[in-house]
């Protein structure tokens, strides 16, 4: 088995008004356990299990094996498996960022991670469908748990479990019966589940939509809150809600969602109304916010059994939420919110170190750890966002040996200068992993590449991009590729082509790294930027605002973010309603169609795309020998991430400007005389332009920032 392994579960959202005990939401907070299994001959710990935890509710959750949900369920596994205790000595370290007990389905992600636990530390080998069966012996709906196991928006039913399959006492009821009961040992054999218990399907969920948490801070146990609810409904109460539910799931995949269909389809009428008499406020809270009275808003419901509410919303997150804490808070009851987002990948399970194969087993591709058949899976999955690329001269196909370009189709009569920039993402990667977002850091990829091309003044026309892991996952390696898709239709490119490599071995698992090339051209006869002959004392530096990070100086954002104690899930200091993670995935900004814009009036003569080394080291990149940059660090804004990435750090200024873009993406350098026009172009085409300085004759230094003390 695996010396060291990282399993990490979503939490859920359950319910989603009329979806009672059917429909399930994973969202993007994972509890993680890091299990390690050090051979020993004796352990201190009962069940040969240490356990420790850091995150919420640490002061009740139980440290002992027999007790805590996600090891027992662990137990009930291997007990199942004839295996009585873990192996000696295993530790399970546990981080949760899921609060108990408020309807974000803390219980199902414990459930799920135990029976995960038993998998690796038995070698069980066990099927995700056959974990869902284990899971369902557990916590009878399977909403929860199927989002949980599988990730993104699931339906999801339960074939009917007998008596005799649920009623022995080593099967750890979590939330049939109060705690600690189940999970006994009788020293007999538990009973196994039943094959397929559980089926699901995965629905379509549109990316525009997020999630609003709001968690009061009390807990509601699932138990309780299925202890209010009647045994049967009205014939008009069950018809009330199907209608809803079958329009609600389609409505939720709709691009754009349809505001006035879903808040109608999130009504409930079977589980909501009997729980308002374990949450204050309960029915006025879900009725104080409409589309109408909040732009913006999807719908409204109570998150699983609650206390949570959930509103589906695509923009005002902070006017919505900070409204619905108020409303809690005239109830007298605190909330904390959060704003996130769908997990498509549910549980991963990430193993530092893997078996010996057992002898008699023969060899294949596939066994060593590399899947032609998931690399076929791919090719199919990306078609879609390939062919969403194609551009006159380049017509988006998959598949063959090489990515084709017709330089005459794509407006070239003459040949022209073809200019080659190749690039990677850096460590972000680390950031998509850790939120397990997949899709935006492919835009980061090609913005690294035409942003590099555009400043020589040359129109990106192809793209091909490299992916390399350990184990290929088709669900985030597509999601990738949607991202690179996403980011060649904003610069106009074609991706032509890409490679996948799975490298059992070379990567950890989960992560993986990529690369990718742009080609572009200038016409014949066009001038090629920079224009270094054209520069003299007095021209304008116009600056372009970035996106925040972008793409360089991750390796020391991740530093100071572990300095601070800060995960990646946690509120972004800088800003409210996004997490760290999220809002430093932000993808870097592609300015190839403002720029080439302007430069095809001839309004620029040198063009700096600002990575890695900042302001100060990019700059002079495109410069004269005779001639400095002079910049004033009080003509532009510094985004607040920038702001608190220094203060947090202890940055000097000089290495603040060396290393990260300080707000400017770009920086531009054109004739007094044109800066206005110049300026009006690029406003045109949506970019904030700042005027930062001016070009000056060189003494010693190259770029110089004036007044970085406002930067404090
Ligand atoms: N990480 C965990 N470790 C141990 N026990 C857990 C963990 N997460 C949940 N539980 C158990 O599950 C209970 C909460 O489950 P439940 O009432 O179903 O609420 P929820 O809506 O959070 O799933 C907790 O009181 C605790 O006993
Ligand atoms: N369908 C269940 C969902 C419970 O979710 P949880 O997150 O509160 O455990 C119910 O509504 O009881």
């Amino acid at each position: 088995m695996a010396a060291t392994t990282t399993i990490r579960v979503p939490c859920s959202s359950a319910n989603l008004g009329p979806g009672f005990d059917v429909i399930g939401l994973a969202l993007n907070l994972y509890l993680e356990v890091q299990l390690t299994v050090t051979k020993q001959e004796s352990s201190s710990h009962s069940l040969n299990c240490r356990i420790t935890y850091e995150g919420v509710n640490a002061d009740s959750v139980p440290l002992v094996a027999e007790d805590n949900l996600i090891t027992r369920t662990a137990v009930y596994v291997l007990r199942c498996h004839g295996i009585r205790a873990f192996p000696t000595e295993t530790h399970v370290h546990v981080k949760n960022p899921i609060p108990l007990g408020r309807g974000l389905g803390s219980s199902a992600a414990a459930i799920v991670a135990g029976v995960n636990i038993a998998n690796e530390v038995g070698n069980l080998q066990l099927s995700k469908a056959r974990m869902l069966d284990y899971c369902l012996m557990e916590e009878r709906h399977p909403d929860n748990v199927a989002a949980a196991l599988y990730g993104g928006f699931v339906g999801t039913y339960l074939n009917e479990l007998s008596p005799e399959d649920t009623e022995r006492l080593e099967i750890p009821l979590s939330e049939v019966l109060p705690e600690p009961a189940g999970g006994v040992d009788t020293g007999l054999r538990p009973p196994e589940p039943p094959k397929d218990i559980g089926h699901y399907t995965k629905y379509r969920w549109s990316p525009e939509i997020k999630c609003i948490c709001i968690i009061p801070q009390f807990e509601v146990s699932t138990a309780k809150a299925r202890a209010v609810l009647p045994e049967s409904y009205t014939r008009k109460d069950i018809i009330f809600n199907m209608q809803r539910l079958a329009v609600l799931t389609t409505a939720l995949g709709a691009s754009p969602p349809d505001p006035g269909q879903i808040y109608t389809a999130m009504q409930d009428k079977i589980h909501q109304p009997y729980r308002r008499g374990l949450i204050p406020g309960l029915t006025e809270i879900l009725q104080s916010v409409t589309p109408q009275s909040h732009p913006g808003l999807l719908g409204i419901c109570l998150s699983g059994a609650g206390p949570t509410i959930l509103a589906l919303a695509t923009a005002n997150f902070d006017s919505i939420a900070s409204h619905l804490v108020t409303e809690f808070k005239n109830e007298n009851i605190e909330c904390d919110w959060k704003l996130l987002e769908l997990a498509d990948e549910g549980t991963t399970v990430r193993r530092s170190a893997v078996s010996s194969l057992p002898v008699e087993e023969s060899l294949t591709y596939a066994s060593s750890g590399v899947s032609i058949d998931a690399g076929n899976d791919l090719v199919k999955a990306i078609k879609q966002f390939t062919a969403s690329t194609k551009r006159p001269g380049a017509d988006g196909k998959i598949g063959g040996f090489g990515g084709l370009l017709d330089l005459k189709a794509a407006g070239f009569d003459e040949p022209p200068i073809l200019v080659g920039a190749i690039d990677g993402i850096g460590t972000k990667v680390k950031i998509a992993f850790e939120m397990n977002k997949h899709d935006t850091v492919g835009i980061d990829l090609v913005a690294m590449n035409v942003n590099d091309l555009v400043v020589q003044g040359a129109e990106p026309l192809i793209f091909l991009d490299y992916y390399a892991c350990s184990k290929l996952s088709v669900q985030s390696a597509a999601k990738f590729v949607e991202g690179v898709a996403n980011g060649c239709r904003l610069s106009g490119a074609a991706l032509v082509g890409g490679e996948t490599a799975e490298m059992p071995g070379i990567y950890k698992d989960g992560e993986y790294d990529a690369g990718g090339c742009a080609v572009g051209a200038i016409k014949r006869g066009v001038t090629i930027l920079p224009d270094t002959a054209a520069m003299a004392e007095g021209d304008v530096l116009l600056g372009l605002s970035s996106n925040g990070v972008h793409s360089n100086g991750f390796s020391l954002v991740r530093k100071i973010i572990e300095k601070k104690g800060l995960s990646f899930h946690d509120t972004a200091p800088w800003s409210t309603g996004e997490t760290v993670g999220a809002s430093l995935l932000t993808p870097t900004r592609i300015y190839v169609k403002p720029l080439l814009a302007a430069t095809r009036k001839g309004l620029i003569k040198g063009m700096s795309h600002i990575t890695g080394g900042g302001l100060l080291e990019n700059i002079p990149r495109m410069l004269p020998d005779h001639l400095a940059a002079e910049l004033d660090a009080k003509t532009w804004p510094v985004p607040e991430v920038f702001q608190w990435l220094k203060r947090a750090g202890q940055l000097e200024d000089s290495e603040f400007a060396r290393t990260f873009n300080t707000g400017l993406g770009m920086v531009l350098v054109v004739k007094e005389e044109d800066a206005r026009t110049a300026t009006e172009i690029l406003q045109e085409h949506g970019e904030q332009v700042h005027r930062v300085g001016t070009l000056v004759s060189k003494k010693t230094e190259e770029c110089t920032v004036r007044n970085m003390d406002v930067w404090k």
